[in-house]
């Protein structure tokens, strides 16, 4: 029996859980609710009970599969009340919980396929084996993975049998082709064998499926669910000139025949192959090849449009992201020099700049410090992979005061040197260099980042990063917000904003104690 919340929270009458407005997708419907308008955001009211079913999973896969441990209350996983104590205790009363979609939200998957040739598996592993699940019904997916997986499960792997056995709408969908007979033929002949991990043998070893809903010939409201599939076929050969490249080929050409642009049912973007012999678990490869569709796959989120190539690192959650996004803008003043670190393909940096109107900051870099980079950034922002922050990083950023005030200081003993300078070559020098653009000691004085935004995937790594953060004196905790980016887990997005120094009120308060205690004596 998987866990149900419904004991620890009784449900209520009054329902205030609703998805992101537009989340049609395989919908979770209140129980007893009466209508209200969706909601993107839930108030953490304790006093607000919710309901467990209207917010349940409900998805055939559940515990075969390892992708959801939680099958109720997606709406709200149990470590928001864990996140909302945390943030309490470390003077954040204020924490919010971005609710967002809360199913067919993952638009971004990297699926096994295993098995035999006439019956594969693909989906993901079981827990701690290397056994597949199969998940055709997956409901995390948005509805463009499910369907670009049966395509390519019919276009690889359906025996002549099968195909007519238990596929017998497929006859229709494919009626309108010229030469269906030919096409169904060939299905058979490509038999594409899924990848033998003992054996290091097969055709097909993973394949990437990732959605764009950025096609602006729609209207906004029905761009998510008609989102096309980029495809990455991650095969087991060296290169396209291998032996099993014309299964490759034939494949490639099967999924874009019943699935691109000149297909009834346009829902697949693109195809791609990586190719991989490696026999460790890395998935990809070093060689991509861009086969059939649209080589540019575009995505809009945060304010900007973004070209991600199939390699790129991409939120799985794009809607999601788009929320915290916009959340994040907001802590960024206009003008502002933003220094975007754990970058990936830039989108946060480039959502800032486009919305905040941010300054541009020449990368300046002073000898021996492990902060340079930051000088003249008002704001930082990092958004690590799930282990956190690099140690070196952490250090420095624990450091960031002292350094400061070290570089202040040569500066400030240096600019006293450059005007007790009469030599008027070396003054001619100087006025050079200023004209030619190039830094000079007194531009390195200006100070670091007075704001740090750490976005996080990983909970438990970020609560270590801001004890570390916070025990320095030299940040504190101003906001905190968590957004529900993987429903059905554990995992919540967090987003917290840190300031340099301490709270005002906390340095008052020490002052006050030690004047009491003069006054006692
Ligand atoms: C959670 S992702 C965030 C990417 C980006 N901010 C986004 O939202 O698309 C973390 C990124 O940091 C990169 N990364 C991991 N370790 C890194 C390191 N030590 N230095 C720089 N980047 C790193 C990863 O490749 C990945 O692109």
């Amino acid at each position: 029996m998987p866990p149900c919340l419904l004991s620890t929270r009784p449900p209520s009458l009054l329902v205030s859980c609703s998805a992101s407005p537009g989340a049609a997708v395989g919908v979770a419907v209140a129980v007893r609710s009466p209508p209200q308008p969706p909601s993107p955001s839930l108030s953490l009211d304790s006093t607000t009970a919710l309901p467990s079913l209207s917010c349940s999973l409900q998805c055939s896969h559940f515990q075969s599969c390892s992708g959801c441990t939680h099958e109720f209350n997606l709406h709200r996983p149990v470590i928001v009340d864990e996140a909302t104590d945390f943030f309490k205790n470390h003077g954040v009363s204020d924490f919010t919980f971005d609710t967002c979609r809360l199913y067919g939200w993952r638009c971004r998957a990297k699926l096994a396929v295993r098995g035999i040739s006439m019956s594969p598996l693909i989906g993901l592993y079981q827990e701690g084996t290397h056994n597949v699940a199969d998940i055709p019904d997956c409901k995390a997916h948005h509805p463009g993975i499910n369907a670009a997986v049966e395509l390519l499960r019919q276009g690889s792997f359906f025996s002549l049998f099968r195909f007519f056995s238990t596929n017998m709408f497929c006859l229709d969908y494919y009626s309108d082709s010229k030469s269906s007979f030919l096409l169904i033929f060939g299905i058979k002949e490509l038999n594409i064998e899924p990848y033998d991990e003992d054996q290091g043998t097969g055709d097909l070893r993973y394949v990437q499926m990732a959605v764009t809903t950025h096609n602006t010939s729609l209207r906004a409201a029905e761009r998510y669910r008609n989102g096309k599939v980029q495809i990455t076929l991650v095969w087991n050969s060296r290169n396209e000139k291998s032996s099993n490249s014309d299964k490759l080929d034939a494949l490639a050409k099967f999924l874009w025949r019943n699935g691109g642009s000149w297909s009834k049912n346009h829902h697949i973007h693109s195809v791609w192959a990586n190719f991989q012999t490696s026999t460790t678990n890395v998935i990809f490869g070093n060689r991509w090849r861009h086969l059939l569709g649209e080589s540019d796959f575009w995505e809009h989120v945060g304010g900007i449009d973004i070209s991600l190539t199939p390699s790129s690192f991409g939120q799985a959650n794009t809607r999601a992201f788009d929320v915290l996004l916009r959340k994040l803008q907001k802590y960024v003043p206009h003008g502002a020099s933003v220094t975007d670190l754990y970058a990936g393909a830039g989108v946060i940096g480039l959502s800032l700049a486009a919305s905040r109107n941010c300054r541009q900051e020449p990368l300046v870099k002073c000898s021996g410090e492990p902060l340079s980079w930051l000088v003249g950034s008002d704001v930082l922002v990092v958004d690590p992979p799930r282990k956190g922050l690099d140690k070196s990083l952490v250090d420095a950023l624990q450091t960031i005061s002292s350094v400061e005030r070290k570089a202040k200081f040569s500066s400030e003993s240096s600019s006293v040197k450059e005007k007790e300078e009469k030599r008027p070559w070396i003054l001619r020098a100087r006025e050079a260099s200023v004209q030619i653009g190039s830094k000079t000691d007194s531009e390195d004085s200006r100070s670091f980042p007075r704001t740090l935004i750490y976005i996080s995937c990983g909970w438990e790594s970020f609560k270590e990063d801001c004890k570390s953060l916070l025990s320095s004196k030299a940040w504190r905790l101003e906001k905190a917000h968590g957004f529900n980016f993987f429903p059905g887990t554990q995992s919540i997005e967090v987003l917290a904003v840190f300031k340099r120094g301490q709270a005002v009120g906390l340095k008052k308060k020490k002052s006050g104690k030690k004047k009491k205690k003069k006054s006692s004596l």
